[in-house]
């Protein structure tokens, strides 16, 4: 049920996010920050206290959402932990302006990833996507920008095709693509110059979690001796992963993989579907991020120096504290 204190903004933004309406581990992060702005600008609050624990409870809602994508929880680390303030109205300041400045900072972050990504792209190069990742967009619009004639083969990604969104908005940058099934990759691998994808979240040891099919494909590209690079801002950093966590991989419902009508007729048969899997660092080539592009094994030494040692929950309550 619905919690009363929260803001309709936070339901609706909890609820988009579960069922994929709003996906992409940077478009969750921006909506989860705008959410909690929401919640802010209209809270009702009677006290500090009161406002502050309303604050952590859409917090709370949004981060139960979806498991693997960081970015969700960093963003709500951002905006919570500079909550701050005697009064309500000194708090509701300062979520407001820590929503703005993370929203902000999002924007100029994947602007300057793409320009770090678009100088691996050479003019007339063909690039193999997996999924759809606005971070990997970032990278291919930025050469292209730059006047370099780019293609791609653009893999469906099943179950949920997002490959079609990309196929389309790549199109719209005046990209030749080609669509293929996701079985038809390494036919297609020895014919492309990198394979590009986005992360939901990036382990200290390097390792990325990404769409399912991205760990295959990455064996694949390895063996074709096609570099594999991965676009994530910093916010797809798991700093838990610093503390040997490892990321929880979720598993979505067996209706985006078999319609009620098949489900029928296999009768008993189990149907799984895990939304993503693990890169062993090994076979990926390059992190690309707005603070540069790293080999994945050094990426540990950027997420000590942006998150430290430690890392707190802030939609938690503290101890003691409950009001
Ligand atoms: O942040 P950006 O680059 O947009 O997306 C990053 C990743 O998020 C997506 O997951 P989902 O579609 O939300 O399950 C894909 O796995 C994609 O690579």
């Amino acid at each position: 049920m619905a919690d009363p204190q929260l803001h309709p903004t936070v339901e609706a933004t909890a609820t988009e996010i579960a069922s994929m309406e709003v996906r992409g581990a940077a478009p969750i992060a921006a909506a989860a920050a705008s959410a909690l702005r929401a919640q802010a600008v209209e809270s009702t609050a009677a006290t500090p206290a009161g406002f502050e624990s309303t604050l952590r409870a859409a917090g709370r809602r949004l981060q139960a959402t979806r498991p693997t994508a960081v970015s969700l929880p960093n963003a709500l680390r951002y905006v919570l932990q500079r909550m701050d303030g005697e009064t309500v109205g000194g708090l509701r300041a300062s979520v407001i302006r820590a929503a703005d400045e993370f929203v902000d900072r999002l924007d100029r972050a994947q602007a300057d990833l793409g320009a770090v990504g678009a100088n691996r792209l050479r003019d007339g190069d063909r690039v193999m996507t997996h999924c759809h990742s606005t971070d990997a967009l970032a990278c291919i619009e930025a050469a292209v920008e730059q006047g370099k004639g780019i293609s791609a083969v653009v893999k469906e990604t099943r179950p949920r095709n997002q490959g079609h969104i990309t196929a389309r908005e790549l199109r719209d940058l005046g990209v030749d693509v080609t669509l293929i099934v996701d079985s038809a990759a390494r036919r297609y691998l020895g014919a492309v110059d990198h394979v590009l994808v986005g992360a939901d979240s990036i382990a200290a040891d390097g390792s990325l979690i990404n769409k399912i099919g991205t760990s295959g494909l990455a064996v694949n590209a390895r063996d074709r001796g096609t570099p594999i690079m991965a676009a994530a801002q910093t916010i797809k950093l798991h700093p838990d992963t610093l503390t040997g966590h490892t990321v929880e991989i979720e598993m979505r419902d067996e209706s985006e993989v078999v319609d009620s009508e098949t489900r029928a007729e296999i009768g008993d048969i189990a149907v799984e579907n895990p939304a993503f899997d693990v890169t062993p660092p090994r076979y990926v080539d390059a992190i690309i991020t707005e603070r540069g592009q790293f080999p994945p094994e050094s990426i540990v030494t950027l997420m000590r120096e942006l998150f430290g040692e430690s890392v707190g929950e802030p939609w938690e309550e503290p101890t003691g504290e409950t009001e």
